[in-house]
C-alpha cells in the first residue's frame, strides 16, 4: 500500500514494529518467553505458565466456534464475553488474563479481534516460531458465539467432525493441535481431573507441560511423543478418557507426527500455514485485507504544526526496514513546496543513534530509525517528500519515493501551536488554515 493510510499505517506498525524503538504493545510481555504476569512470582517468571501460551490458546478458542456451513463464529473477539468465558469448554483463567492485557490496545484502526490475532502471532514469532502471514480487518462480535470448542473427553470421531465444522481436515487437525501444544500445558487449577496438585509453592497452578520446551516453539511435541519420553498430560494422563492428544496424534497411523518429528523445517512451515488459516477464520461477510508486508521505508508520527509568521514545524521519524547498523549510512529527507517547486534548501539530514533500532520475529529482522536533528525542521510549505539513502560504501545513493508517488502530505489545514490546555480538563484547539485554501 501507499503511505499515508492511517489504518494500514497503524496495522503495519502493530504487526512489524514488535520490539525496540517504537516497539508495539506485545513484545515486552513476551520477554522472556516464560513471562507470566498473573502468577505468584513477583518477577512474573517460573510459574509454569506464560502470557504467550494464554494468548495462543485464547485465539484458538475464539476461532473454534466457527461453522463453515452457516458462516457463523470465528475469530471475532467473542471470547471477551463473560458468558463465553464461563462455559465448560473454556475452562481456566487464560482468556480473562488475555483480555485484561489486550482490551485497551483496540482502536478504530484495529479491532480487538485483530489485536488478539496480533498478540497470538507475536507470541508464536517472538518465541521461536515461524513467520505468519497477517491480514487485518476482523470485526468484533456483538454477542457470544454458539458453543463448539473441542474438549479432552470428546471421542476422536467427534474431534474430526468438530474440526471439519471449523474448516480443517483430519490431517490439519493433527497439525493444528501439535502446533498449538508446542506451547504451554494443562493446569490442575483448571483441569483437576487431568493434572494432580503438584504441591509446588513456585507453581501454584500445578502446570503439567505438553513438552520439555513448553515456552518455545519446536517439534519436541512430536519427537517426544514418538520416542516415548513425552509427559504430555493429554497423552500419558492416568485417565485415558481425557487423552485427546494421543487419540488425535495416532488417528492417521502417526503419519503426520512422524513427518513433523523428522523435519523441524516441515513442522515450522506447516504451522505457519495452519496458524495463518486459524487466525484468518472469520465470520462470513468479514473482508480481510491483503497480507500486510512491511514498507521498506516508512515515515512514522509525521506531524505539521503551524508556528507563526507563515512557518510550519515538521516532526516525525523514518524507519528503514530490514537493515543492519551502518555508521557510514546517511539519510536525507527532501521536500517539495505546496506548489510543487523545490529549492536546494529543501533538504534535511536525518540523525540516528545506536538505540534507534527496532526488531521483529524475535530479533530475526532489524530496522534502523532516523529523526530530524532537533526532532523537527521548519519550513514554509510542503506537499510531499522523499528520502535519499547513501550506504557510504561507494554504491550509488538510492531514492526512496514509493515508486514515484512520493510521500504525500497536506499543509492546508494543520494544528496551530497556539493550542493550549490552560487548566486540567480544559483545552483550546486552534487550527491554522492556509490562505490559499481560503481563497479557493
Ligand atoms: C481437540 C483439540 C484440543 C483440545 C481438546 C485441547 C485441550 C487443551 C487443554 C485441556 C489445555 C489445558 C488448558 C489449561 O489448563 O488452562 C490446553 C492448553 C492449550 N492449548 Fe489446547 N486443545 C486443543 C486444541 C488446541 C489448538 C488447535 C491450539 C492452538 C492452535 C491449542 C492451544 C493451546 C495452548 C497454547 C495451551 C496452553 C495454555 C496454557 O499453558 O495456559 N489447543 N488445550
Amino acid at each position: 500500500y501507499i503511505w499515508p493510510n492511517p489504518r494500514l499505517d497503524k496495522q503495519e506498525s502493530l504487526r512489524w514494529d514488535q520490539d525496540g524503538w517504537n516497539g508495539g504493545p506485545f513484545a515486552s510481555f513476551l520477554t522472556p518467553c516464560n513471562r507470566f504476569d498473573f502468577g505468584s512470582d513477583p518477577n512474573s517468571l517460573g510459574t509454569g505458565r506464560s502470557n504467550a501460551a494464554d494468548w495462543i490458546r485464547s485465539a484458538y478458542h475464539d476461532m473454534a466456534t466457527h461453522n463453515v456451513e452457516d458462516g457463523t463464529g470465528g475469530l471475532d473477539a467473542s471470547i471477551r464475553f463473560f458468558e463465553e468465558q464461563h462455559r465448560p469448554e473454556n475452562a481456566g483463567n487464560g482468556f480473562l488474563n488475555t483480555m485484561i492485557f489486550l482490551t485497551h490496545d483496540a482502536s478504530s484502526y484495529a479491532s480487538l479481534a485483530d489485536i488478539l490475532t496480533l498478540a497470538a502471532l507475536s507470541a508464536i514469532e517472538h518465541c521461536g516460531g515461524p513467520k505468519i502471514a497477517y491480514r487485518a480487518g476482523r470485526v468484533d462480535a456483538l454477542e457470544p458465539n454458539a458453543p463448539g470448542v473441542p474438549e479432552p473427553q470428546d471421542s476422536v470421531e467427534s474431534h474430526i467432525a468438530n474440526f471439519a465444522r471449523q474448516g480443517f481436515t483430519q490431517e490439519e487437525m493433527i497439525g493444528l493441535v501439535a502446533c498449538g501444544h508446542t506451547f504451554g500445558g494443562v493446569q490442575h487449577t483448571a483441569f483437576s481431573d487431568i493434572v494432580p496438585d503438584l504441591g509446588d509453592p513456585n507453581d501454584l497452578d500445578s502446570n503439567a507441560p505438553f513438552d520439555s520446551t513448553f515456552v518455545s516453539f519446536d517439534n519436541k511435541i512430536a519427537t517426544e511423543f514418538l520416542d516415548g519420553t513425552t509427559a504430555n498430560p493429554l497423552i500419558v494422563g492416568s485417565n485415558d478418557t481425557t487423552n485427546s492428544d494421543k487419540r488425535i496424534f495416532v488417528s492417521d497411523g502417526n503419519v503426520t507426527m512422524k513427518a513433523f518429528a523428522e523435519s523441524p523445517n516441515h513442522f515450522a512451515s506447516t504451522c505457519a500455514t495452519l496458524f495463518a488459516r486459524m487466525l484468518d477464520t472469520v465470520p462470513r461477510g468479514v473482508q480481510l485485507t491483503e497480507v500486510i508486508n512491511p514498507l521498506s521505508v516508512k515515515p512514522h508520527g509525521f506531524k505539521l504544526l503551524y508556528m507563526a509568521d507563515g512557518l510550519l514545524n515538521l516532526t516525525g521519524e523514518v524507519r528503514l526496514w530490514d537493515v543492519q547498523e551502518n555508521p557510514a549510512r546517511s539519510v536525507h529527507l527532501v521536500w517539495s513546496n505546496s506548489d510543487g517547486s523545490a529549492s536546494e534548501e529543501n533538504i534535511s539530514h536525518l540523525t540516528h543513534t545506536a538505540d534507534m533500532v527496532g526488531s521483529a520475529l524475535g530479533g530475526r529482522v532489524t530496522s534502523a530509525w532516523y529523526k530530524f536533528p532537533r526532532s523537527f525542521i521548519t519550513l514554509n510549505s510542503i506537499s510531499k517528500f522523499h528520502f535519499i539513502i547513501d550506504e557510504g560504501d561507494g554504491s550509488a545513493p538510492r531514492i526512496e519515493d514509493q515508486d514515484g508517488h512520493g510521500f504525500v502530505v497536506q499543509d492546508s489545514v494543520v494544528w496551530s501551536s497556539t493550542s493550549c490546555a490552560p487548566s486540567l480538563g480544559t483545552a483550546r484547539m486552534d487550527i491554522a488554515v492556509s490562505i490559499h485554501t481560503l481563497l479557493l
